[in-house]
């Protein structure tokens, strides 16, 4: 079991945790070995004629040692709990940070919901396994070894008899892991994939409720939360029976180990007093194993939902940063960016999404990018931002290699307005902040103003303190463009790049915006990328892509003349608006 063991590097790494734990654990097991030393002594005073005042002391011992072991496991409960979200919340950072890396790419093919349920349920699932099964394994070593080893000197055929029950209780809960597993990866399995369609059904849900589909997906729900019921019963029955296997184990152990220090009594081999030692102490060692039992148990899913995350940890990283990369070369004035015969694809031996492109951008340009839907407009973007490197060709910036840059430079050298903007669930200050910390409200507003989004931003309740919804939901299309493009223009980066930036905003909005365009793009380089052809009839030179290829470059009026696919789509778009 491959992640069985990798999860033990994240046990070392909080050893010293463990360690206390440990310490913990064997200070309440002394309780239970004192209180249990205790009562067989009182049980041998007794059986020896002894009276109530001559056992009066190892009863207030065992009193101490119920209310000392009280306090300890108060003690110990809490300081699991710091523990456990300790290392959850490391391993999340670890996981979350690993993702990012990994880039949308890495996203595209996977489902939020699935993701989701694996890092949140995942990672809390194996808190037992990391906080509880370990130390207590190691407990169960240090003081059954103590007791066994008392027992032995006691009476070394049934000292040894008990060791080995022991030993069989650690061992035979492996013996029902290949059952219990494939229980519990189809439990862990259905319960995802219920979490990913709950996930999808909530986030559709306008499209369910106009298409009238919410019936038929509530039924599909339905029928997975079935699904998932009956798992989760199956899965308790194994547990209970695998449980149920480990009390019965256990008793006949120390049912066993009793009775045959018991039968040596009778013949004189051992001393009647040693009897009641071993008839409390086996128990003690009973009682540990069962708890380890337990949290072997609800170590299960931890260990399968384990291969997952170190799926995702062992992930190769498709864009990667050299060895000391560039820094500088951004700094130098507004970039110029070259495309030379790019070519890329998002899925191996698909059809190209770009398919050797060249654009010659030079500093301070505006350019446009315009072609059909699906033409792959929005991937040079992508590429741009090292979301995926090009399977062909280089992308030149300012001269350099973009795979020579150290990415987050990069990045933050390019403000988008992405053709579907995201906003968080936070307010309108934080959601432009996250372009630039540090600017403060007076920024913010001027940024607003520019974008035409200060007016509405004022009218909404709290203004800019205003929480707008996930994604935005709070806020028109057109308000959220706005908001995206204020972020971008508060970023203040020398690379500007607009997909589809004021599609959805009315005639007045754009207007407003174009002008605030025209002074935004005077110290940048700018690349917009626009359905509506009007609105990029001043670029210096506009690019048009054709499935997948460069089709035409030119100016505005250079493009018409040429009576191509740009003239064909300015055409096809003046008949759309009733104007032929
Ligand atoms: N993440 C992805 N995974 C797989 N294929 C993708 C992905 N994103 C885009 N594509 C495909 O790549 C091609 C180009 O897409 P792209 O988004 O670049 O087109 P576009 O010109 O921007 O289109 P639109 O104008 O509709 O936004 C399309 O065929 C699209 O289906």
């Amino acid at each position: 079991m491959g992640a069985y063991g990798r999860l033990l590097r994240y046990v070392a790494a909080i050893k010293n945790e463990v360690a206390w734990k440990v310490l913990i654990g064997l200070a309440i097991s002394t309780t239970y070995i004192g209180q249990a030393f205790a009562m067989a002594k009182a049980v041998s005073v007794v059986f020896l004629g002894g009276s109530v005042s001559d056992i009066a002391g190892y009863l207030v011992i065992a009193l101490a040692a119920v209310f000392l072991r009280g306090f300890l496991t108060r003690l110990m409960e809490s300081y699991s709990k710091v523990v456990a979200a300790k290392v959850k919340n490391k391993i999340r950072l670890l996981i979350f940070d690993k993702i990012l890396r990994l880039g949308p790419g890495y996203l595209s093919n996977k489902r939020s919901g699935r993701v989701q349920s694996l890092v949140l349920d995942g990672i809390e699932s194996l808190e037992p396994f990391l906080v509880y099964y370990v130390p207590q394994i190691i407990t169960i070593a240090i003081s059954g070894l103590v007791i066994g080893f008392y027992l032995t000197l006691l009476d070394g055929v049934t000292g040894i008899i008990i060791i080995i029950a022991m030993m069989l209780c650690v061992i035979v809960p492996y013996l029902t892991v290949p059952l219990v597993s494939r229980s519990i990866v189809t439990y862990w399995r259905s319960y995802a994939l219920l979490n990913a369609q709950y996930v999808d059904a909530m986030q559709g849900m306008t499209t369910l409720k106009a298409f009238k589909a919410s019936r038929s997906k509530g039924e599909e729900l339905a029928g997975n939360a079935l699904a998932f019921y009956r798992q989760a019963i199956r899965n308790t029955t194994f547990s209970l029976i695998d449980s149920g296997l480990m009390m019965l184990l256990t008793s006949i152990a120390a049912s066993v180990t009793v009775a045959i220090a018991a039968y040596r009594t009778d013949l004189g081999i051992i001393p009647i007093g040693a009897v009641s030692a071993f008839l409390f102490l086996a128990a003690e060692c009973a009682r540990p194993m069962v708890d380890l039992n337990n949290y072997w148990h609800n170590s299960f899913l931890g260990l399968s939902v384990a291969e997952e995350l170190f799926e995702i940890v062992d992930q190769e990283l498709v864009i990667t940063e050299r060895e000391n990369p560039d820094q500088t070369s951004l700094e130098q004035g507004l970039p110029s960016l070259q495309f030379s015969e790019v070519s890329f694809a998002y899925q191996e031996g698909e059809k190209p999404a770009l398919d050797k492109v060249t654009l010659d951008i030079q500093p301070g340009q505006t350019i446009a990018v315009v072609g059909k839907s699906g033409s792959g407009k929005s991937t040079l973007v992508n590429l741009l931002l090292r979301f995926y490197d090009p399977s062909q060709g280089r992308i030149l910036m300012n001269g350099v290699d973009l795979k020579d840059y150290a990415i987050d430079y990069l990045q933050q050298k390019i403000a988008v307005v992405f053709q579907d903007t995201y906003l968080f669930h936070d307010s309108i200050a934080e959601n432009l902040r996250m372009a630039q910390p540090q600017a403060d409200d007076r920024a913010l507003k001027a940024a607003a103003k520019s974008a035409g989004a200060h007016d509405f931003i004022r009218a909404l309740p709290a203004g800019y303190q205003t929480v707008i919804g996930e994604r935005g939901a709070t806020l028109s299309g057109g308000e959220r463009q706005r908001l995206a493009l204020a972020r971008a223009i508060l970023k203040d980066a020398p690379l500007l790049i607009l997909d589809e930036a004021t599609s959805s905003v009315d005639a007045k909005s754009e207007a407003l915006i174009q002008k605030t365009l025209e002074s935004l793009t005077r110290n940048r380089t700018t690349i917009i990328i626009a359905h509506r052809l009007s609105t990029i009839q001043n670029a210096d030179k506009i690019y048009v892509l054709d499935e997948s290829r460069l089709a035409e470059t030119g100016t505005h009026e250079e493009l018409l003349q040429l009576k191509g696919v740009y003239a064909g789509l300015v055409d096809a778009q003046r008949r759309g608006n009733g104007h032929e």
